[in-house]
């Protein structure tokens, strides 16, 4: 149900008290998670502008500087000290190739996956080099969607499928997910 406060006060889950956003770069982690924050109550932050901030530099001055490794150690350094509670944290598409930082969101929040298709994915993103996504010399978004989606699932706590929603019916299929013990739960695994 959407709106449902009361799955803050009484899911076992939401204990946890955060929810990380995971997923491909305009899958929506940040446009739809801040919606999401505010129609649960909760505080939103964004990876990437934690990076930004801790570094005092854009995320394309970082790649630029550091290189795409270096930036991927700054990512993961970052997002492995978040501490924070009852918070939406969207992460950056790229978050998913450090795994210290992984096992730490997954240990602080639910961690959920924004899966969208690749058609729907490339539509949204344009020129992906304007954009700064994490990309080896030679490798198109195709490539990146193979090597990121196994990687996605491997840390998603939940999986929702957004490709075709607008951000209000994300915002209720994210909250559908949470609340609902059959849907996938990678955890223990
Ligand atoms: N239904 C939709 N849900 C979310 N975003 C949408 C939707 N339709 C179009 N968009 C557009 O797609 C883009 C999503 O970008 P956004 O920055 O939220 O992605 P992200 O997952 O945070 O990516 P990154 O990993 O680069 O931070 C925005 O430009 C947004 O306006
Ligand atoms: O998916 C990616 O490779 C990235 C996504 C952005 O959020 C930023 O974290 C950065 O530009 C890299
Ligand atoms: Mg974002």
């Amino acid at each position: 149900m959407l709106l449902n406060h009361k799955y803050i006060a009484e899911d076992k889950e939401a204990d946890m008290e955060n929810i990380t956003l995971i997923g491909m770069p305009g899958a929506g982690k940040s446009t739809v998670g801040i919606v999401l924050a505010k129609v649960l109550g909760y505080d939103f932050i964004d990876s990437d502008l934690l990076i930004q901030k801790e570094e005092g530099k854009l995320l394309w001055q970082i790649m630029r500087d550091e290189g795409i490794a270096g930036f991927n150690q700054i990512e993961e350094r970052v997002n492995s000290q978040i501490n924070v509670t009852h918070s939406v944290i969207a992460t950056g598409g790229s978050v998913i190739y450090g795994p210290k930082a992984m096992e730490h969101l997954r240990s602080i929040s639910t961690v959920v996956y924004l899966k969208v298709n690749y058609r729907t994915l490339r539509r949204r993103l344009g020129d992906l080099n304007k954009r700064g996504v994490v990309l080896k010399p030679g490798q198109s978004l195709s490539d990146l969607y193979q090597e990121r989606t196994p990687l996605y699932e491997q840390y998603a706590h939940r999986i929702v499928s957004v490709g075709g929603k607008n951000v209000q019916q994300s915002v209720e299929e994210i909250i559908n997910a949470l609340s609902d013990s059959s849907a996938v739960d990678t955890r223990g695994q």
